[in-house]
């Protein structure tokens, strides 16, 4: 029998997914995250790219955290499939980093850059942030999709350049409000220090709820139906709704469901 008061326990880090459309800012929030909270809590990163382990890489050189503490999954197809549909290699990386550095406070796992509507499963992250910059237009916070609807809190990044790209801020984030009912925005610019605090608050917040067992792991619903080529007619998920299709990759691989109950 092993002696348990020298067995590491693994703690059930609070983990967090970052999506939201290519160069938002998904990489540059978790590297603001690491920097601001990584003196008091114990964190770790899971990066997803298609092919590559460069976003691993941009934080690795960050210096915002300890390299062994960000591992990469390629996720080797449609970006969104390994957050959403097939959880399976994002749950072992979040878990080995849980029991190699145990006790992780907290895991953050970004998406490969997808466009407006990828969504994490709930099976996989607590929480989400739906990551949005003004340089996309002040109008796309109105568009909606499950991202910008129903994320835990929704970041209109890069408010900086607002002025560069006419955009009006607080019309952008009155605009996400009503769009969201009442759901968490956060303006927010690296150059800005309230803005930083702001999102550094909701992260704290949210991990007290998550350690007092009042939060709740909200799903804000499948992806719209998409397609990537001209004449791919996607497949159609049942227990999704979604539909969905892969000739861009030429992936044939068949969902695996790891959704936790
Ligand atoms: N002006 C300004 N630029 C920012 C801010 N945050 C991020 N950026 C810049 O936006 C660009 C994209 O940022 P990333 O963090 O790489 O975006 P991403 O969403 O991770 O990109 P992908 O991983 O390619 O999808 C980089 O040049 C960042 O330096 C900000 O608050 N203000």
């Amino acid at each position: 029998m092993p002696d348990s008061s020298t067995t590491p326990t693994t703690t059930r880090a609070l983990r967090i997914g970052v999506a939201g459309p290519v160069g938002t800012g998904k990489s540059s929030l978790i590297a603001l995250l690491c920097r601001e909270l990584g003196t008091e809590l114990s964190l770790a990163v899971v990066t997803n790219d298609i092919y590559t382990d460069e976003d691993a890489r941009f934080l690795r050189s960050a210096g915002v955290l300890d390299p062994e503490r960000i591992r990469a999954v390629e996720t080797g197809a449609c970006p969104h499939t390994a957050i959403r549909d097939d959880v399976t290699q994002n749950l072992l990386a979040v878990e080995d980093l849980e029991r190699d550095f145990a006790p992780v406070d907290v895991v953050l796992v970004e998406s490969g850059g997808d466009n407006l509507t990828a969504t994490f499963s709930p099976a996989l992250v607590d929480a989400q942030f739906f990551v949005l910059d003004v340089a996309g237009g002040g109008d796309v916070a109105r568009k909606g999709g499950p991202g910008i609807g129903r994320a835990d809190a929704l970041v209109v990044n890069k408010t900086d350049l607002a002025p560069y790209v006419g955009v009006d801020v607080e019309q952008m984030v009155a605009d996400a409000e009503s769009a969201r009912e009442g759901r968490t925005v956060l303006p927010l610019s690296r150059l800005d220090p309230e803005s930083v605090a702001r999102v550094k608050a909701w992260v704290l917040h949210t991990l007290d709820h998550f350690r007092s067992g009042e939060h709740v792991a909200q799903d804000p619903g499948p992806m719209a139906p998409h397609f990537h080529a001209e004449g791919d007619e996607g497949h159609f998920h049942a227990e999704t709704g979604e539909t969905h299709s892969h000739v861009e990759t030429g992936e044939t691989h068949t969902h695996e469901h790891a959704h936790a109950h």
